[in-house]
């Protein structure tokens, strides 16, 4: 296979040529690579630091005793930058002969042919057999058909992807009924609406072997969310868990919503601001994101190195530490584009918010966004005071 060498963070990898006549994309080579994951894989490599060294001074564990698989590698670049960069005890897995082979020669090129075990074979397979503190799914579209095995497996963490954002978000919404099992709606806040169509399906895949899941870090990127979930197991640990599945009732002519957490639960089908008949999003995960202690650990990580997408990564985890823990969003410039009046900069909006008492942030699924707990009257009525 024609290959050329790559460089992210402290690894190097064999990847295939870049797509140059423009019929060969990423996805038609014969091992996958896709440079634009490398932000990805850099928030990967800070998480994952992150959540082992937590860990070991926990349990008092060298990270070499901390298992990981990539469980769909490809051309191995996750997984090889887990054992190189973070020292963990790496397991790599493709089902395809030609990225098992380009696996052990970017493991040789790395100096890991000892220290890393490849595996040629069915993911399902693997994880079904065997355990591992950490398991990270990063297929391609969806994760939906891995998550049993994948929730079998996990000791520990549990880390996802989803590149199959017109399904997770509503625009596909049959394909997003059938992968996802719940009702996505296309909505100013599809972006993390996606992301909590995830969660919930991964909350339930969890529920089945009896674990509970402890989100840590989320987040929605460009054409993909990733989540990173803290596992714990127990009955009653997962039943606790469960209440933080619901559904979001949004009222398509004034944009107002309600959220019920519960899956047995009483949804008004009314608007209680306009009346209008309400649209129902679910089941999704309702409770928090992100874990404030967590993304600061993720942050000294990604300070502490020397990484090709670090500004942005860094960006991205603030946004999501200062990010309140309330589900969906407003898009300023939706509301004001109604009103029929300019935008305010976000600074003094979010100031005018919690100056009436209300809390307030940005949010790391749009510019143009905030959280509040606010309803959308007094969100109304702070936006026509500064027309
Ligand atoms: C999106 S790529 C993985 C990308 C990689 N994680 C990275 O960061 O570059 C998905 C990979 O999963 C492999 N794959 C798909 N289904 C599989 C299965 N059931 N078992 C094992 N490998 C599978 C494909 O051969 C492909 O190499």
């Amino acid at each position: 296979m024609k290959t050329r060498t790559i460089q992210e963070g402290g690894t190097r990898a064999l990847v295939p040529p870049v797509p140059d006549d423009g019929q060969l994309s990423i996805s038609s080579a014969s091992v996958f690579y896709n440079p634009e994951m490398e932000l990805n894989r850099d928030l990967s490599v800070a998480s994952i630091a992150a959540f082992s060294q937590i860990m070991s001074s926990r349990r008092h564990l060298e990270m070499s005793e901390i298992t990981y698989v990539d469980a769909l590698s490809a051309s191995g670049i996750r997984g090889l930058r887990i054992a190189k960069e973070v020292g963990l005890n790496v397991t790599l897995n493709d089902w395809s002969e030609e990225a098992y082979t380009l696996i052990k020669e970017n493991a040789a090129i790395n100096d890991l042919t000892d220290k890393v075990r490849i595996c040629l074979g069915n993911a399902n397979a693997l994880l079904h057999k065997e355990r591992y503190n950490i398991v990270d799914i990063d297929p391609f579209g969806s994760p939906t058909t891995y998550l049993d095995a994948a929730s079998s497996s996990v000791i520990n963490m549990l880390a996802v992807t989803a590149t199959d954002t017109a399904p997770l978000c509503g625009a596909h919404l049959n394909s997003g009924i059938r992968k996802y099992s719940a009702v996505p709606l296309n909505v100013e806040y599809h972006s993390e609406m996606g992301l909590r169509i995830m969660l919930g399906m991964i909350a339930r895949d969890l529920a089945r072997h009896e674990k509970a899941m402890h989100p840590m870090f989320c987040h929605a990127t460009r054409h993909y969310v990733r989540a990173y979930l803290e596992v714990k197991k127990g009955a009653n640990k997962t039943d606790k868990c469960l209440k933080d599945l619901g559904f979001i009732a949004h009222c398509t002519k004034c944009t107002a919503r309600s959220v019920h957490y519960g899956m047995a639960v009483h949804i008004p089908e009314k608007c209680e601001l306009c009346g209008e008949e309400t649209s129902i999003a679910g089941p999704l995960w309702l409770g928090p994101l992100h874990n404030r202690e967590f993304c600061d650990s993720v942050l000294v990580q990604l300070t502490n190195r020397e990484l090709g997408k670090k500004e942005y990564a860094v960006k991205i985890v603030e946004l999501c530490r200062n990010e309140l823990d309330i589900p969906t969003f407003y898009d300023q410039h939706l509301l004001t584009k109604k009103l029929g009046i300019s935008a305010m900069p976000m600074e003094e909006l979010l100031k005018e918010l919690t100056g009436d008492g209300f809390k307030a942030s940005r949010t790391h699924f749009s510019g143009t966004s905030f959280k509040t707990n606010a309803g959308l009257k007094e969100i109304l009525d702070i936006l026509r005071r500064f027309r």
